[in-house]
């Protein structure tokens, strides 16, 4: 992806609670589910939320690590597994977002019978994930709130003169 190709999408922790408290909506009723993985780090937000409107008190993680900066330096490893379950049936597997679908693909071999979401979703990314809330082109960057600080901007007619 070139420089000039590349846009941004900045999510607000409003956004990001709005959206997860509706992806979480979807997934009733709630006795269908075990529990919630959360892929570690940016599903752990996503998947607390989730656990909380759900009322799931199973939450563990998986600990995938392929990004560095904005750049995909690797095929996804796995850092840390879950023990909670052998083929994640009744388990959500819980995300932040799906771009290329390497870390799903990555976890659908390890978790087959797990529900696998996300709240954003990149087009290449969609046969990897069962359910999302937003789309977002595959050119964008998705900035969330925790990678982000409020910061003084100058005003556009100052910035005129
Ligand atoms: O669909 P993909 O192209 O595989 O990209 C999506 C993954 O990339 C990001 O994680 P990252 O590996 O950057 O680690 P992090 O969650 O610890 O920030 C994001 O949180 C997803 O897990
Ligand atoms: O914060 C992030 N924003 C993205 O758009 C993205 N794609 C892969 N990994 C990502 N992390
Ligand atoms: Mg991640």
């Amino acid at each position: 992806m070139s420089q000039l190709e590349h846009r941004e999408y900045f999510v607000s922790w409003e956004e990001l609670h709005r959206a997860t408290r509706e992806l979480a909506r979807r997934q009733l009723p709630v006795e269908q589910w075990r529990g919630i993985i959360a892929v570690s780090r940016g599903g752990l937000v996503p998947g607390a939320i989730m656990a909380r409107e759900l009322n799931l008190r199973v939450v563990d993680s998986v600990c995938v690590s392929s990004y560095e900066f904005q750049t995909q330096k690797k095929e996804p490893t796995m850092l840390k597994d879950t023990q909670a379950t052998e083929d994640g049936e009744g388990f959500l597997v819980v995300d932040d977002l799906v771009d290329t679908g390497n870390t799903l693909k990555f976890l659908r071999e390890r978790l087959p019978k797990a529900k696998f979401v996300t709240v954003y979703a990149k087009p290449a990314g969609l046969p990897y994930v069962d359910e999302h809330i937003a789309d977002i082109e595959q050119d964008t960057w998705i900035h969330f709130p925790w990678d982000m600080h409020l910061h003084y901007i100058d005003p556009i007619a100052g910035a005129e003169t």
